[in-house]
């Protein structure tokens, strides 16, 4: 093995090509992401941020290379074993897509009854463990209509911790939400890492890759540019 390459790490590209339809998207993509690693995403709008998030979490399909994500090698994973690797994965999008129609508590029990917990005790547990880690304890019993974007966000954030992810996706946590709840969501994205879960963030949000300097994938022109290789100007590449 290369000794660029480490023996076991949460996410590992080489070759990676991703396409949506017939346009290829990213090309050539090859970087790892380390154990609890902070890694920001960033790019023009359709630079393929999105695309490559998805094709983590074996939404989009993988179009040529080698992809492996938390132990699950995406080029013959069938359907059937998605599920498995969406447990060990968390996922963060833009928009909440919290059901709406249902209390913060259901909308977690959803989740762990769907990835296979059945003894209530131990929902119920879980359900107040990873409400107390995102500071919203009290909020089990609300509707999400009832809580502000920050609060539905830290909920959000709260279901995707639900089965001890190795990493997290996020697209655009903070897309939505004003300059303080931002920092806030940020502070909690560091304290979840700084525990152990690695994070992958696309973010178009500058002030916070500069407030809180982290590594940096860049997708520009269908390529993936690491500031872990190399060194490059942020001003001129979004
Ligand atoms: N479902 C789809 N079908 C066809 N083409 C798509 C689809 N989704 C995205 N694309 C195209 O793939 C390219 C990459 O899009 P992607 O959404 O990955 O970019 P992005 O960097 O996430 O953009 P943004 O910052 O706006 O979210 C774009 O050219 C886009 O038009």
């Amino acid at each position: 093995m290369s000794s660029e390459f480490s023996a076991n790490p949460v996410v590992s590209l080489r070759g990676v090509i991703i396409m949506q339809d017939v346009q290829t998207v990213l090309d050539r993509v090859t970087f790892e992401i380390e154990k609890g690693e902070f890694v920001y995403l960033v790019g023009r709008t359709g630079s393929g941020k999105s695309s490559l998030l998805k094709t983590l979490y074996a939404d989009l399909p993988l179009a040529g290379g080698q992809m492996s994500v938390v132990g699950f090698n995406l080029n013959k994973l069938p359907r059937q074993k998605v599920p498995f690797l969406r447990r060990k994965v968390g996922i963060v999008f833009q928009d909440f897509q919290l059901l709406f129609d249902r209390t913060v508590a259901e909308n977690l029990i959803f989740v762990l009854k769907a990835t296979g917990w059945k003894d209530k005790k131990k929902i119920k547990q879980r359900i107040s463990e990873v409400l107390m880690r995102v500071g919203l304890d009290a909020a089990a019993g609300k509707m999400p209509h009832q809580l502000s974007g920050g609060e539905q966000q830290r909920i959000v954030i709260a279901r995707a911790l639900l089965n001890e992810p190795l990493i997290l996706f996020a697209d655009e946590p903070t897309g939505n939400l004003d300059p303080e709840v931002t920092r806030s969501i940020m502070q909690l994205f560091l304290e979840i890492n700084r525990s152990g879960t690695a994070v992958l963030m696309a973010t178009h949000n500058y002030e916070l890759i500069n407030e809180f300097p982290k590594r940096i994938l860049k997708c520009e022109k269908g390529r993936i540019f690491d500031s872990a290789k190399e060194e490059f100007s942020l001003r001129n590449g979004f």
